[in-house]
C-alpha cells in the first residue's frame, strides 16, 4: 500500500491585516498608530494525498485555495497545525524542498522576465544540476503536447497569457519533481490553450506518475485531470472524494425537459405529484423538472410524463459538477 506524500494536519493560516479608520483623523491614526485585525484565510484542513493522485483543490472566490497551495509549497508558513510533503516541512526546508516539487501559478510567472525562455530553462538545468541529454529529452517531451520549441528564443514579458503558461509549465516541470502544486493554472486561457495543457498535466500525472495538486474556477481542468476533488469553503474542506461521488453524494439538479405546445402543467404535475416532482413552464412549449435522481427513478419519471401529455422532443441532463458545486457552496452557508 502506498503510503502519502501530502500530509495537512488542522493545516491553518491567518493574516493580520491593518484596520482602516474612517476620515483624515483616522488615516493619520492608522498611519501613527496602527491597529490590526485578523483574518481567517485557512481554518484548519487535514488531508493526505497519496503519489501519483491527481487533485482539484475547488472552493469559491476567497475559500483559502491560495493561501493552501502556498503553505504546501512553503511560500507561506502556516499559523496552526501540521503539513509535511514528501517528508519536508516546506517552509522550514524550502532550499532542499524545492528540488522536489514544482509550481505554477496561472496568474504570474515564475521566469526571469528579461531572459529568453531557452535561457531560463538553462539556468533552472545549472540549478537543479540536470545532464544535457535528460536536459534534451524533457524538452523534446515538452514540445510534443506544449509546443515549445517555437517560444524558446522569446524573453518571458513578450509572450502571450498562453505562451507564458506553456513556459512556466516547462520551467516547473524541467527537474522531474514528484509533486507538483498549480494554482489556476488554466485562467484566462482560450480553448485550444486549455486542451493543450489538460492533456500536457494528464500525460505527466499518468505517464511520469507526477503527482498532482491544482486550484481552478473552471470544472473542465477537473473533469480533464482530476481523479480526486477536494472542496473548502470559508477555510474548511467541505467535501472530499472522486467527481462521481461529489455528483451522486449530491444528485439532485437532475433535469427532465420537455418540449410540449399543448401540455397542461397541471397534467404533468397531477402525474408526477406521487414522486413528488413538480414542474416549471420556461415558454415557448418548453417544460422542466428538477428531481433528485438518487430519489427519483428516471425511466418511471420519464413514462409518466409521456403518458400525461403529448410530447413533441425529451431532454434529459445530469446535474453537472458546477451545478453540484453551486448546491455545495449554498449548503455550506446556510450550515
Ligand atoms: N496577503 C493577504 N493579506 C490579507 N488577507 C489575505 C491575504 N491573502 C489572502 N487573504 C484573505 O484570505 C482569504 C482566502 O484567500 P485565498 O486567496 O487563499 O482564497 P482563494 O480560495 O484562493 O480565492 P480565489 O478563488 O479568489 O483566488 C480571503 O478572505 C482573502 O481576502
Amino acid at each position: 500500500m502506498n503510503s502519502p506524500i501530502i500530509h495537512a494536519s488542522d493545516l491553518g493560516r491567518t493574516y493580520r491585516v491593518p484596520k482602516k479608520r474612517p476620515g483624515l483623523h483616522g488615516a493619520l491614526q492608522d498611519l501613527l498608530h496602527p491597529e490590526y485585525r485578523t483574518v481567517e484565510a485557512v481554518g484548519g484542513v487535514s488531508f493526505e494525498v497519496l503519489p501519483g493522485e491527481s487533485v482539484a483543490y475547488l472552493g469559491p472566490n476567497g475559500a483559502g485555495k491560495s493561501t493552501t497551495v502556498k503553505m504546501l509549497a512553503g511560500i507561506l508558513k502556516p499559523t496552526q497545525g501540521k503539513v509535511r510533503v514528501l517528508g519536508f516541512s516546506p517552509h522550514a526546508e524550502r532550499q532542499a524542498y524545492v528540488r522536489h516539487i514544482g509550481v505554477v501559478f496561472g496568474q504570474r510567472t515564475t521566469l526571469w522576465t528579461d531572459l529568453a525562455v531557452i535561457e531560463s530553462l538553462r539556468l533552472l538545468q545549472r540549478v537543479y544540476h540536470i545532464p544535457e541529454r535528460l536536459f534534451q529529452a524533457r524538452l523534446a517531451m515538452f514540445d510534443e503536447v506544449l509546443d515549445l520549441r517555437a517560444l524558446l528564443a522569446t524573453p518571458a514579458r513578450k509572450l502571450s497569457l498562453g505562451q507564458r503558461v506553456r513556459a512556466d509549465l516547462a520551467a516547473a516541470l524541467l527537474h522531474d519533481p514528484r509533486v507538483v502544486f498549480l494554482d489556476e493554472p488554466t485562467i484566462g486561457l482560450d480553448v485550444s490553450v486549455k486542451a493543450r495543457i489538460r492533456e500536457f498535466l494528464r500525460r505527466i500525472n499518468r505517464e511520469l506518475g507526477t503527482t498532482l495538486l491544482l486550484t481552478t474556477h473552471d470544472l473542465g481542468d477537473v473533469e480533464a485531470i482530476s481523479g480526486r476533488v477536494m472542496v473548502i469553503d470559508r477555510g474548511r474542506l467541505i467535501f472530499d472524494g472522486t467527481p462521481g461521488r461529489l455528483r451522486s453524494d449530491l444528485g439532485r439538479g437532475d433535469r427532465l425537459r420537455i418540449v410540449s405546445p399543448h401540455g397542461q402543467l397541471d397534467d404533468l404535475n397531477r402525474a408526477t405529484a406521487a414522486l413528488g416532482v413538480s414542474w416549471a413552464d420556461e415558454g415557448n412549449g418548453r417544460l422542466c423538472a428538477v428531481y433528485d435522481a438518487r430519489r427519483v427513478r428516471t425511466p418511471e419519471l420519464v413514462a409518466l410524463t409521456l403518458s400525461a401529455v403529448p410530447v413533441e422532443d425529451l431532454e434529459l441532463r445530469e446535474a453537472s459538477i458546477e451545478d453540484v458545486l453551486r448546491e455545495l457552496y449554498d449548503r455550506s452557508r446556510h450550515d
